[in-house]
């Protein structure tokens, strides 16, 4: 039970099925780099809550970042101008880079971050995403890791926001589109 129930008009994922997904994505990941040091970048503000999760589940050894990109404000559709308001604080070259997402959906942030990420030399980049909405996708964006594939339908929580709401839903639910007018 939550404050926010009465906005929200179907819950797509519950604490334990996000819970259960984190830990796959997670063991997926320990597996695949075994013997390497990797690097995990999450992308502000919207992945804090998976960063925090998925961070705790990989058993290898792991260093963190944080990168600020914005692009949606107040609506619920991407203005197409991604903004980096907070630059990473370590260098990447030469390191494993995984950069972590709450959402993939028009595919504006990321394909500008990661050709911005890309010129700076790592080892290798792959992208971690907990949910992918491949019907609003405009620009093309190659994912490795991928939670949940989800409808053309705006959603909130476990740190994905409406206006800067919503964020510590702690399940992920399609937002009644009463609450911004739609
Ligand atoms: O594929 P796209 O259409 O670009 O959408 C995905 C991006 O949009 C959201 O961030 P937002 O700009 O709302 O900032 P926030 O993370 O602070 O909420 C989300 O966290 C992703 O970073
Ligand atoms: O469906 C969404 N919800 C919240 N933030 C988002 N940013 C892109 N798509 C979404
Ligand atoms: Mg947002």
């Amino acid at each position: 039970m939550s404050i926010f129930d009465n906005d929200i008009q179907e819950v797509l994922f519950s604490e334990e099925q996000l819970k259960n997904r984190v830990q796959e994505i997670a063991r997926q990941i320990t597996a695949d780099y075994q013997g390497k040091e990797i690097m995990l970048i999450s992308v502000l503000r919207g992945s804090f809550v998976f960063m925090a999760d998925l961070c705790r589940a990989i058993d290898l050894p792991c260093t963190l970042d944080f990168m600020a990109v914005s692009s949606y404000g107040k609506g619920t559709k991407s203005s197409g101008q991604v903004q980096i308001t907070k630059d990473l604080s370590e260098d990447i070259t030469d390191r494993h880079i995984i950069v972590v997402e709450d959402i993939l959906d028009s595919g504006n942030t990321l394909s500008y971050l990661l050709k911005i990420l890309e010129n700076r030399h790592p080892a290798s980049i792959r992208l971690c995403t907990l949910l992918d909405k491949p019907e609003r996708r405009v620009k093309p964006v190659q994912v490795h890791y991928s939670g949940f594939t989800i409808p053309d339908a705006f959603v909130v929580g476990y740190g994905l926001d409406y206006a800067e709401k919503y964020r510590n839903l702690p399940y992920i639910g399609i937002l009644k589109p009463r609450v911004y007018g739609g």
